[in-house]
């Protein structure tokens, strides 16, 4: 049987100049910019134009470009290579808001001509503003007539447990015995999304509960990072965990919950402007965990969950 995987992530600029294009899709979704449509679109370039600048800077200090696409790549070859060759699986990566995007991907999945279809969206949690975003864009694009099976979400499939809980415990070797406290620092959302009944904080929170059971006996707190606009975002923030820890005296091993491969707000937020920080306030020392990425446990539970709802 031939089987398409389709691996949903966000995306990122593949060059300066995209920058801005990127921000405009971004902004222009209902999903992340919650207000009539009719003045979406020109808000949508308005704040896109406002946010280049920022955000331009921010890429230029990871060489001008995301790495999303080739680390989603990545992920998508190693998920294959783990499934095996019983069936004909092909793995396609569909991003939201820079390419390759939905059209282009259900152009290619019609060349494929797959017997069944396997949505998996690269966010182990549940949100409206990126999962359900992810799905709506492809039911509207995509007409196959063969069926199509979701992963609708996996915030404590063990092997990506399992991959998360070897990753920390290596941040946590490199701690030692000196006092330390594990900060699982989650994409942050506007409160109001979650008011309306987004069950994405509720998962975080059993992810880093999930991670911090095995390991047992760990100080840590859950804060979310990458605000972004004027509404009230939910908390803690990462920066004031960080400076807690600091007042605390506590060395800091950051662990990147709600992200599985590295871009700008693990690259940039978490190991330039947070490690700042967290030298600034006098955290003793500041740790990064790296993200799952093709961690073979986390590429095992992922093919779990592939075959699982097939
Ligand atoms: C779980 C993951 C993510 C959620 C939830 C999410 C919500 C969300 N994001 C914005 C605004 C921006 N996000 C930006 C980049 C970005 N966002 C995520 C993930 C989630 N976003 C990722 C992985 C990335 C990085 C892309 C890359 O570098 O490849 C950006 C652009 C960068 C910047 O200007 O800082 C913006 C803007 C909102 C408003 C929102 C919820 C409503
Ligand atoms: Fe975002
Ligand atoms: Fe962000």
């Amino acid at each position: 049987m031939k089987i398409a995987i389709i691996l949903f992530n966000l995306g990122g600029p593949d060059s300066l100049e995209a920058v801005q294009p990127f921000l405009r899709n971004l902004f222009g979704d209902p999903a992340i910019l919650r207000v009539p449509g009719f003045i979406r679109g020109p808000l949508a370039s308005f704040l896109a134009r406002r946010r280049a600048p920022t955000a331009r800077a921010i890429y230029d200090k990871i060489g001008g470009s995301s790495p999303i696409l080739g680390q989603t790549e990545a992920q998508a070859r190693a998920l294959e290579g783990e499934l095996g060759t019983e069936h004909e699986w092909r793995g396609y990566v569909c991003m939201r808001y820079w390419h390759p995007m939905t059209e282009a991907v259900v152009r290619s999945v019609e060349r494929f001509k797959p017997d069944r279809i396997v949505l998996l969206p690269l966010y182990p949690q549940y949100s409206t503003a990126t999962t359900e975003s992810s799905f709506k864009a492809w039911n509207d694009t995509a007409k196959f007539k063969v069926p199509t099976k979701v992963v609708k979400d996996y915030p404590t499939e063990p092997g990506f447990i399992a991959a998360s809980v070897a990753l920390l415990k290596e941040g946590l070797a490199q701690v030692g015995n000196a006092p330390h406290r594990v900060l699982f620092s989650a994409h942050g959302l506007p409160e109001r999304v979650i008011k309306a009944g987004d069950p994405y904080q509720s998962q975080v929170e059993h992810t880093a509960k999930a991670i911090a059971d095995v390991i047992g006996d760990l100080d840590w707190s859950v804060c979310y990072q990458s605000r972004v606009g004027p509404l009230k975002w939910i908390g803690p923030s990462t920066d004031a965990e960080i400076t807690r820890a600091g007042a605390d005296k506590v060395s800091v091993v950051l662990y990147p919950l709600s992200f599985v491969s590295e871009h700008s707000e693990t690259l940039v937020e978490l190991d330039i402007e947070y490690r700042h920080l967290a030298d600034k306030v006098g955290v003793p020392s500041y740790i990064r965990v790296p993200t799952v990425g093709t961690h073979p446990l986390f590429i095992a539970g992922l093919a779990r969950l592939v075959r699982d709802a097939l």
